[in-house]
């Protein structure tokens, strides 16, 4: 059964101007998040991403649709019911969300003392939230005290505080360098893998999907475009939104710049090959590049790693007799997906 269930979830704002037609930030979403998921919600500012976690923690009612969380449709709930479910959900924010005027072990005792936990028992989970982040010396400190990094670490142990099935992470890497964005993330992973909490990161960063999900569902415009587990998405994504994603991090076949860049340094027949996983497979497609006789020269792109598996396109400047390089191409094509670039083919 699914963590998190949506069906046909629509979330309409009412529009500024009177009269005017209503918001929709969320368009007919529909979503499985499996317990033990680390699963990935991609878009543009203004997507609908926050929207979709207001209404996953019941922050706000649904317009229509179904949204089950650990089985229950929470939809239907009534309001005291609500905040049991929500005990369950731990959040954690893009600019952390601390008290100030508390140091850091009553920041993260705060939902314990709103959930009514043991008090005697309160110290000794914070201790055992802090150790687990990492910050067993920063007790007594302030929030203004902490860097960025460690503020969220501190976010982290209060959203856990409770022992919530679930995570949901808003933007939560995005006020942070890349070595602490890093450092964050693999504490999430530990949360996910020790403690076994189903995370839900809404990002509009494809290194932070590629990173830690093992699954990402695209936004625009309030509706789910594509989603699927992490590889398929960036090794073969389909929709252009996810195109665009993955190519920010990615290169792919090269778009029309990189084509004109290419052609100003490189003579030869331009062509892409797109490999999927396996390194055997990357020499093969050299051994049958060079059976002709042709040259091949590696001019663009190269190997990713995504969810421990590999893929690639590699963009070769061919080179040597037309007939050679006819015969590269068609060997080559037998085992993967080639590309020739138009305009630079010769063959
Ligand atoms: N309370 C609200 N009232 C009216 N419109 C809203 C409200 N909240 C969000 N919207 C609108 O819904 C759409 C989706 O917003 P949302 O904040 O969910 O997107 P997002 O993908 O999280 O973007 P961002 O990363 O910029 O927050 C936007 O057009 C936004 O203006």
């Amino acid at each position: 059964m699914a963590m998190i269930s949506m069906r046909d979830v629509v979330k309409e704002y009412p529009s500024a101007k009177r009269g005017g037609d209503p918001i929709r930030a969320v368009d007919g979403v529909s979503l499985d998040i499996n317990p033990g998921d680390i699963f990935g919600v991609i878009g543009y500012s203004g997507a609908g991403k926050s929207t979709l976690v207001r209404l996953i923690n019941a922050l706000e009612p649904s317009t229509s649709g179904v949204i089950e969380v650990d089985g229950t449709d929470i939809t239907q709930l009534s309001e005291s019911r609500l905040q049991k479910v929500r005990t369950d959900i731990g959040m954690i924010f893009q600019q952390f969300n601390l008290f100030n005027s508390r140091n850091v072990a009553a920041n993260v005792a705060f939902p314990l003392n709103v959930a009514n936990y043991p008090k005697e028992n309160r110290a000794a989970r914070v201790k055992e939230l802090l150790d687990f982040v990492g910050l067993a010396d920063k007790a007594r400190a302030y929030p203004d005290q902490l860097s960025g990094g460690q503020k969220q670490r501190v976010g982290i142990a209060r959203a856990l505080s409770t022992s919530p099935k679930i995570l949901l992470a808003d933007e939560s890497t995005s006020a942070l360098d890349p070595q602490t964005t890093s450092d964050v993330l693999d504490l999430l992973e530990r949360v996910n893998r020790e403690l076994g909490v189903t995370i839900v990161v809404i990002t509009h960063e494809m290194d932070v999907i590629k990173r830690i999900a093992s699954h990402v569902a695209v936004m625009e415009k309030g509706k789910v475009v594509e989603q699927g587990e992490v590889f398929d998405i960036f090794s073969k994504p389909q929709h252009p939104a996810t195109q665009r994603f993955v190519s920010t991090i990615i290169p792919g076949i090269p778009g029309d710049r990189e084509l004109a860049d290419l052609r100003s340094r490189h003579t030869g027949l331009l062509a892409t090959v797109t490999v999927n996983d396996e390194q055997t497979a990357q020499h093969e497609v050299l051994r049958r590049l060079l059976a002709s006789g042709a040259n091949a020269q590696l001019v663009y792109g190269g190997m990713n790693e995504v969810s421990g598996r590999s893929f690639g396109h590699l963009t070769f400047e061919l080179t040597g007799e037309d007939a050679q390089i006819r015969e590269s191409l068609a060997q080559v094509s037998q085992i993967a997906s080639v590309t020739t670039l138009e305009g630079a083919n010769r063959a």
